[in-house]
């Protein structure tokens, strides 16, 4: 078990991440026990039914009132940014957002910055910003954290803990955040959009659908998988598979005259630009 003082967590806006934040933390990691157990772990979620379902799924304790939550010594901050300042102004300095205790916050929201997250916070409250990565849903995902203004080692080592169990977990500077999101948090979707691409293309080459979604996704797969176990770099696999003359660099070739690398370098800026829009909460 997770010790204190990370010792009871409360996951306010509990959709999509907060969801798989939970259930990751309350999965036995064999040989290891689970992180937390149920009577550590509590959410808020504003509908109703949605609340209902956390609680009979994981046997938490759940609300849709976020002034009525159990309280906690960490608040993670799971809700759309644009619903960051709605949240903690609705609770109106009651539950999580009571200014009677020290409690850790640590919000996953894209593009809000920690300075924005103090000024809402009770004054001089421990903030961390993190960027998980949707394939921590497997154990595998990517999350960036940086410590606000008050926030200390310890405060950043509880974080680390409460991310560790999903996978990669890196400390950045926060004037790095809007990039990792723009990078590994977007970044499944970049990834499963080519996914897309390459079936549509093996289709149009006359496989058949399933059959190419097959193949494409077994090479990203295996492809990852190299990458990560083994010791040659994406450059040195890349050349690996161009034989001169050959269909690789047939394909690369053509790739790289329609613009694949500007494409992608276009995408990831307009995701980093979008982040720093989302910024700065109403
Ligand atoms: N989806 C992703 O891959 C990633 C998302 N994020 C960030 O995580 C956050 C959550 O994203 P998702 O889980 O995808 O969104 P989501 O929409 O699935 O979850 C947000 C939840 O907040 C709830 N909510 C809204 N207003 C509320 C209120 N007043 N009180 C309590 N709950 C309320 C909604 O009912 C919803 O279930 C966002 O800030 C996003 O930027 C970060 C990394 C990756
Ligand atoms: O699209 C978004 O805004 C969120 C942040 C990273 C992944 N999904």
């Amino acid at each position: 078990m997770i010790e204190s003082p990370c010792s009871r967590v409360l996951v306010v806006g509990a959709g999509t991440m907060g969801e798989a934040l939970i259930a990751g933390w309350l999965r036995p990691q064999p040989p290891a026990p689970a992180l937390l157990d149920a009577r550590q772990v509590a959410a808020v979620n504003a509908r109703p039914a949605r609340s209902d379902e956390l609680t009979a799924r994981y046997g938490i304790a759940c609300t849709c009132d976020v002034a009525q939550a159990p309280s906690a010594d960490v608040v993670v901050l799971a809700v759309k940014p644009q619903k960051m300042a709605e949240v903690v102004r609705q609770a109106n300095g009651r539950g999580p957002f009571a200014p009677d205790a020290r409690r850790l916050y640590v919000s996953i929201a894209a593009g809000v910055s920690t300075a924005a997250l103090e000024r809402l916070l009770p004054e001089g409250s421990p903030v961390v910003r993190a960027m998980p990565n949707m394939p921590l849903r497997i154990g595998a995902g990517a999350t960036a954290l940086c410590a606000g203004a008050h926030a200390g080692e310890a405060d950043l080592r509880c974080a680390s803990r409460l991310f560790s169990c999903f996978g990669l977990v890196e400390k950045v500077s926060e004037q790095l955040m809007d990039a990792v999101c723009a990078v590994s948090g977007s970044g499944p979707a970049y990834v499963a959009a080519f996914v897309e691409a390459l079936r549509d293309a093996g289709q149009a080459c006359g496989l058949e659908r399933g059959l190419s979604e097959r193949l494409a996704l077994q090479t990203v797969l295996g492809t990852a998988r190299m990458l990560a176990e083994g010791n040659q770099s994406p450059a040195e696999l890349r050349r690996s598979i161009c034989s001169p003359g050959g269909t690789t660099l047939a394909a690369l070739d053509a790739m790289s005259a329609s613009g694949f690398d500007s494409v992608l370098a276009r995408g990831v800026a307009a995701a980093c630009s979008r982040s720093k829009e989302l910024g700065a909460p109403s």
